[in-house]
């Protein structure tokens, strides 16, 4: 029988029908070599009574030895090109090329490619939604193309991703006439922001650099709020110690809770993000402190899987549009890579046209992209209710070119007003979305008005945190308290007396107000 229909046979959806608090029975996809991939069976086991899906996998794993498949991958030069030699393998502790630029994760392609587009698919579509260690996780169940060579033992998860990708119709229509807009939830996770994605993957690979005994005390980053949470949250799930440079005054109070409740060692440092992320660099050169930064290039092989997961989401039907918020831009190559594997691999035929939107106070690559891409020139990143993309001198610039210029990509900005007003337009159709996610809608709205997205476009818009991380913002908007914004969609609280002939007379108004609207 043929990988594919092996795996859409009903055996291969055990836990719909099974009881999983008393007795499960888990299925594997066995492949006995990968350059023979119809040779792929579905073996059972059972797991006893009161063990936890850790224990089950490694059990597991010891009594139907992991097939002997050829995945593998290593660090080489970004962009280096054919010729180019230089790789390291993932157990060593490297962030640079030789000549000092960026590293990517290469995959052994031609070993994932012995098997079929819709192997993949079938594959992937098959773990969702199970709690098997570690696929129940968003990323780990794209472990192949992330991590191939990890231990499952070694995988420290919060089964992150598989957020909600959000048919946002009302906002649709009523704003954009747009009918087919999507809202890719990624902060809707396990601390509040996609980072949480790239973050399983990187903490897992100092686990098992830590039991393989290599020189590593902690795991430090520099953060605007979100990469120091997730860091935090992971290492301490792991019991592994976590630096984080926060720079002071710039980042919300419960962003910055997150690290102090999870155990961090928390700096707050006298700087912006570009001093926190220039001062990690050093320090990480100097002491047996892993970066954790997007500088690192494992974090985005984690990241990428939100890009697949559109696409499963969608059936694995390609959408027109992908719009992302930018700030220190590993995430927009990460969307990148994650849509051309699956184009390569032959999940799809194609790739989206990607966005990246950028707060106009902290705008380096829109600057650039209005230049035509002549030389980039870092800047000082004002402040910007997107605080978590207030960067000035991004490190990931060559990767979102790439990623941009290789997906007929487009870069669009939003002033403080505008990305303020997109953000509450948003909420008032039942989001409750962050200032970066009103940053995307910003490049969406601008597009739309250009005619450049089609009201028929399908589309879907990146929304990178969780509104809840951002409350300041919106209370301040709501109270209209904001210098220089008219806050045209504020909806500040009624003070009302506590009496019944008070309260009718606010309400009488307010529903007249509501049903001259009809
Ligand atoms: C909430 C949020 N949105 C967007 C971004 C931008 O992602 P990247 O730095 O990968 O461009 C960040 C972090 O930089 C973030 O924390
Ligand atoms: N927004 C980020 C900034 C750092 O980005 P990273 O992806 O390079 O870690 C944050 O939350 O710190």
């Amino acid at each position: 029988m043929a990988a594919s229909s092996l795996l859409q046979s009903p055996h291969f959806s055990p836990y719909f029908n099974s009881k999983p608090k008393t007795r499960r029975t888990h299925f594997y996809v066995k492949a006995s070599s990968a350059s023979d991939p119809s040779n792929i069976t579905i073996t059972s086991t059972s797991g006893a009574r009161g063990c936890n899906i850790r224990d089950e996998a490694r059990r597991h794993n010891l009594t139907n030895p992991q097939p002997d498949h050829n995945f593998s991958a290593k660090y080489v030069p970004f962009n280096g090109g054919p010729s180019c030699t230089e790789s390291y393998s993932l157990d060593e502790i490297v962030y640079r090329s030789q000549s000092g630029g960026l590293l990517d994760v290469q995959h052994d392609i031609s070993a994932l490619k012995a098997f079929s587009g819709s192997y993949w698919r079938n594959l992937f579509d098959s773990r969702i939604g199970k709690t098997t260690w570690p696929y129940g996780s968003g990323v780990w169940s794209k472990k192949e193309w992330v991590l191939p060579q990890i231990s499952s033992d070694d995988i420290v998860s919060a089964f992150e991703g598989n957020s909600n990708l959000f048919w946002a119709e009302r906002y649709g229509k009523q704003f954009l006439d747009m009918n087919d807009l999507w809202v890719k939830h990624c902060g809707i996770s396990h601390t509040g922001s996609f980072k949480d994605l790239g973050m399983t993957v990187l903490v897992s690979q100092v686990n098992r650099l830590r039991k393989m005994n290599k020189p590593l005390v902690g795991v430090g980053c520099a953060s605007t709020g979100d990469t120091s949470a997730a860091l935090s949250a992971y290492c301490a799930a792991a019991g592994i110690p976590s630096i984080v440079f926060l720079p002071a005054n710039k980042i919300s109070m419960a962003q910055l809770v997150q690290p102090i409740a999870n155990g961090a060692f928390v700096l707050s440092v006298d700087t912006d993000f570009d001093g926190c992320m220039q001062l990690i660099r050093e320090i990480t050169a100097e002491l047996p402190i892993y970066l954790a930064n997007s500088l690192n290039s494992l974090r985005l092989e984690g990241q990428k899987t939100a890009a697949i997961e559109i696409l499963q989401q969608f059936d694995w039907e390609v959408p027109d549009w992908v719009i992302v918020p930018g700030g220190n831009l590993g995430n927009i190559y990460a969307f990148y890579k994650g849509f051309y594997m699956c184009k390569e691999l032959g999940l799809v035929d194609r790739i989206p046209r990607l966005v990246c939107a950028q707060a106009a106070n902290a705008n380096p690559l829109y600057l650039h992209y209005k230049s035509g891409w002549k030389d980039f020139k870092s800047i000082k990143a004002n402040n910007t209710f997107a605080s978590a993309i207030q960067i000035g001198d991004p490190v990931s610039i060559d990767r979102a070119v790439y990623a941009l210029k290789n997906s007929n990509g487009i870069v669009e900005e939003a002033t403080e007003e505008e990305l303020m007003d997109a953000m509450a337009q948003a909420d008032s159709t039942g989001m409750f979305i962050c200032p970066h996610t009103g940053v995307a809608l910003t490049a969406l709205i601008k597009l739309r008005n250009s005619g450049v997205i089609k009201p028929t476009d399908r589309t879907v818009v990146v929304s990178t945190a969780h509104g809840l991380k951002f409350t300041q913002s919106k209370i301040e908007y709501h109270s209209s308290e904001i210098k220089d914004m008219a806050c045209r969609f504020a909806n500040p609280p009624v003070s009302v007396k506590a009496d019944f002939g008070s309260v009718m007379d606010v309400l009488k108004k307010y529903l007249l107000s509501k049903e001259s609207k009809y």
